[in-house]
């Protein structure tokens, strides 16, 4: 794996804004995409992740703000040897898949026998070798995206932009395609992928960005976030009804259901003495924090 210089091997975006007519779309965006990692772009429909994914990819322009790679402003040689699947995805529909691929590799520069060989390296790799000579009409929705996916990477390009990769995808296809990108993560290229499927942003990425109405609501490595954003909330299983807890001072109960409760605690009361009170009545299953979903966090954070 080459080795990663965090400082410089970023994507950054830098006080960007963008408004249609008198509707402002993105104001002040501001975050980091490292190389090296995964980043999942997360945010209700309308947040603002497409717009601020063209901008990066200059089909768009910005009002204000800038782009930057390795410390660079984005022109359109930078840009060439990026990888973008786009919302509204272009293939067309008679040409075969085999074709489609070489060609897009060709149009960025790739030798034909460079193109040919990616094409057919990734086509296999993600699980659609054997439709190589159909044309992609007669491909399943789910196969389509991955040809689409292919058609991003055909170039090995320096940065990965997607917009909403996994949708449509089966677990098994998500499993495939994020096996891939994992792969040219690792070989130091960021990757920034938009989903508001937050269960499986939850899985896949290593870093996060929030958005909502146009405003980087929270931003960070993923464990870091989920840290900042614990509540002081357990979960605790006994053998018989916790009904008790009710009356314990600090606890407020949050959902009780016979033997397991789930329960916040005020701040300066100890777990450790609810733990006690609890082995005092009989045998305790389970007794831990409660970590927060990625689902809890961004609702707090776009409230
Ligand atoms: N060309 C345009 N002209 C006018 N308004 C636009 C244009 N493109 C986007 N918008 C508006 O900008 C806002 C942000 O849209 P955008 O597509 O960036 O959101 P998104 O987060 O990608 O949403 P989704 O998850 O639904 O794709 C929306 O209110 C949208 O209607």
């Amino acid at each position: 794996m080459p080795s990663v210089n965090t400082m410089t091997e970023e994507l950054n975006v830098e006080a960007v804004c963008r408004s249609f007519g008198e509707r402002q779309v993105l104001r002040d965006v501001t975050f980091g995409v490292a190389a090296g990692r995964m980043t999942g772009f997360v945010g209700a429909n309308g947040a603002g992740k497409t717009t601020m994914m063209r901008i990066i990819l200059g089909v768009l322009a910005a009002d204000s703000g800038s782009v930057t790679w390795r410390g660079a402003r984005l022109d359109r040689g930078v840009r060439q040897r990026f990888g973008y699947m786009p919302e509204e995805r272009g293939l067309y529909p008679k040409m075969t898949v085999a074709e489609q691929i070489v060609y897009l590799g060709r149009l960025h520069g790739l030798s034909a026998k460079a193109a040919h060989h990616n094409t057919s390296a990734l086509l296999d790799r993600l699980g659609v070798g054997d439709r190589a000579g159909d044309p992609v009409e007669k491909l399943s929705l789910g196969n389509q995206q991955r040809v689409q996916i292919a058609a991003a990477l055909v170039h090995d390009p320096e940065v990965l932009i997607l917009d909403e990769p996994f949708s449509g995808l089966d677990p098994l296809a998500v499993d495939v395609v994020l096996g891939v990108l994992r792969e040219r993560a690792l070989s130091g290229a960021p990757v920034l992928f938009s989903s508001h499927q937050l269960e499986v942003v939850e899985r896949l990425c290593d870093d996060l960005v929030i958005i909502a109405d146009g405003s980087i609501r929270a931003a960070g490595r993923r464990a870091d976030l989920r840290e900042r954003h614990a509540l002081p909330r357990y979960r605790m299983e006994v053998a018989t009804d916790a009904g008790w807890l009710r009356d314990v001072p600090g606890v407020t109960l949050v959902d009780l259901d016979g033997a397991h409760a789930v329960f916040d605690l005020a701040s300066g009361a100890d777990d450790q003495d609810v733990l006690r009170a609890a082995l005092r009545r009989g045998p305790v299953r389970s007794f831990g924090a409660v970590t927060p979903s990625l689902a809890e966090i961004f609702r707090e954070v776009t409230r």
